[in-house]
């Protein structure tokens, strides 16, 4: 695998590959980034490159916007952002178009002198970039690959997506994994070769359909499985319970049988959750057992005596991996299961990472410490799919 210490771009245009897919407040007058640790992530790659003389090309898909612009979507105040972080202006290349490497990338990135930055606009703007079609992803990687005669892939956060961004481009240029992709590496590869036991995994969130499979595949790894957030309503209703309006993957509830059938007593499920009338911060709630959630009501976070039973076996964990909120923790009547994990794992003095953009993004805004953990990753799904041992499309793509 090469690194940019390979590359010789001084002069060069230099495609950058990352995963800014920040959490964004929308509620103001203009979007507020609410945590920018992702943008912080990808500065070493960018700034390195810019260092030495680069013209640096920063792309990077926000949200999931349906392959055509949505101003909602904009990776425009990333931009500005970005920008302050690095000290340096970052030319954005957004016309409000879904051509997001047509005529105005050509000409933003044209005027790009040594040791200047631009950013493309939100790359899923552009159907190409997620299509399942290989000819169609092919004419998008094309048109990207012409702005740069060098590709870095430091999206770590996105490596699991078969992409034209991720998996295409670089199959056209000469290209290199970034800083942040070995650092991640460094740290999964400890946990996927040889986790210290008990090894436990916290998964929640609401990626349900993406993370469920993951789950077959670590379970034989795994010492305690502990599920909550958005991913443990179709295990309830999986065993028999009726979960209301709370997220369910029917098309699942198989599989979730099985998976409770070959896990046992190491896949750990709420005991009582916080339900809530509607989705919303003032909504009413209530605490009720986990097969008494009632119709039309919805399950916002785990309940006081789960997130107990889950700080319990965390404490007798010796490895710890986390991915995804326990609740809708972005309000606050729906936040205390996710911090009383987060504060049992930071409790402990085990090997301990917390990954995704959203779990990061917890971790910070409810004020744990970053020392309370040995890593937080950028990435929740790509680094779930590493410790499953699965061949992740963008690391392959970049020799790994
Ligand atoms: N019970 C729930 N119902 C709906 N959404 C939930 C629930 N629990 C957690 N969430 C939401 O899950 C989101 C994060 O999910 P996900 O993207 O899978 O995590 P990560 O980004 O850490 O990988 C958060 O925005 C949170 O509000
Ligand atoms: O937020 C992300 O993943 P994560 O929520 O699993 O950490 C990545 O930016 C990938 O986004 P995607 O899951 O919409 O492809």
């Amino acid at each position: 695998m090469r690194t940019i210490d390979d590359l010789q771009v001084a002069g060069h245009r230099v495609l950058v590959r990352s995963d800014l897919n920040v959490p964004l407040d929308r509620s103001g007058d203009a979007p507020r980034i609410t945590d920018d640790g992702r943008v912080r992530a990808s500065v070493p790659t960018i700034a390195a490159l810019l260092d030495r003389g680069a013209r640096v090309i920063v792309t990077s898909h926000l949200g999931r916007p349906k392959g055509e612009p949505d101003a909602k979507y904009s990776l425009e105040p990333v931009a500005a952002r970005l920008g302050e972080l690095l000290g340096r202006p970052v030319a954005f290349a957004g016309d409000g178009s879904g051509d997001i490497a047509g005529e105005r990338a050509r000409e933003v990135v044209g005027a790009l002198a040594d040791g200047e930055v631009a950013m493309l606009e939100n790359l899923r703007f552009n159907p190409g970039e997620t299509s399942k079609d290989a000819v169609v992803r092919a004419a998008f990687a094309d048109a990207l690959a012409a702005l740069a005669e060098f590709y870095v892939g430091d999206a770590f956060g996105a490596v699991h997506r078969a992409h034209a961004s991720v998996v295409d481009v670089p199959k056209r240029l000469p290209h290199a994994a970034g800083r942040l992709v070995l650092t991640e590496l460094d740290v999964l590869r400890r946990l996927s070769a040889t986790p210290e036991r008990p090894y436990a995994v916290v998964l929640g969130g609401s990626k349900v359909s993406d993370k469920l499979g993951v789950i077959r595949a670590l379970l034989p790894k795994v010492d305690a499985l502990l599920v909550g957030g958005g991913m443990c309503f179709t295990f309830l209703a999986a065993l028999g319970h009726g979960v209301g309006s709370s997220l369910l993957e029917a098309e699942m509830i198989d599989t979730c049988k099985e998976l409770l059938a070959e896990g046992g007593e190491r896949i750990v499920l709420p005991t009582d959750v916080v339900i809530a009338d509607r989705f919303a911060a003032d909504a009413a709630t209530k605490v009720v057992a986990a097969d008494a959630i009632e119709e039309g009501w919805l399950g916002l976070d785990i309940g006081p005596a789960s997130t107990r039973a889950f700080a319990e076996r965390l404490g007798g964990a010796v490895t710890v991996f986390w991915n995804g909120p326990m609740g809708v923790f972005e309000m606050a009547p729906f936040a205390a299961g996710t911090r009383g994990v987060a504060e049992a794992i930071a409790a402990g003095n085990g090997f301990s990472v917390v990954g995704g953009g959203d779990s990061a993004a917890a971790v910070r805004t409810l004020g744990i410490p970053d020392s309370g953990f040995s890593h937080i990753s950028t990435g929740g799904g790509a680094s779930l799919e590493y410790l499953e041992g699965a061949t992740l499309p963008g690391l392959a793509a970049l020799g790994v």
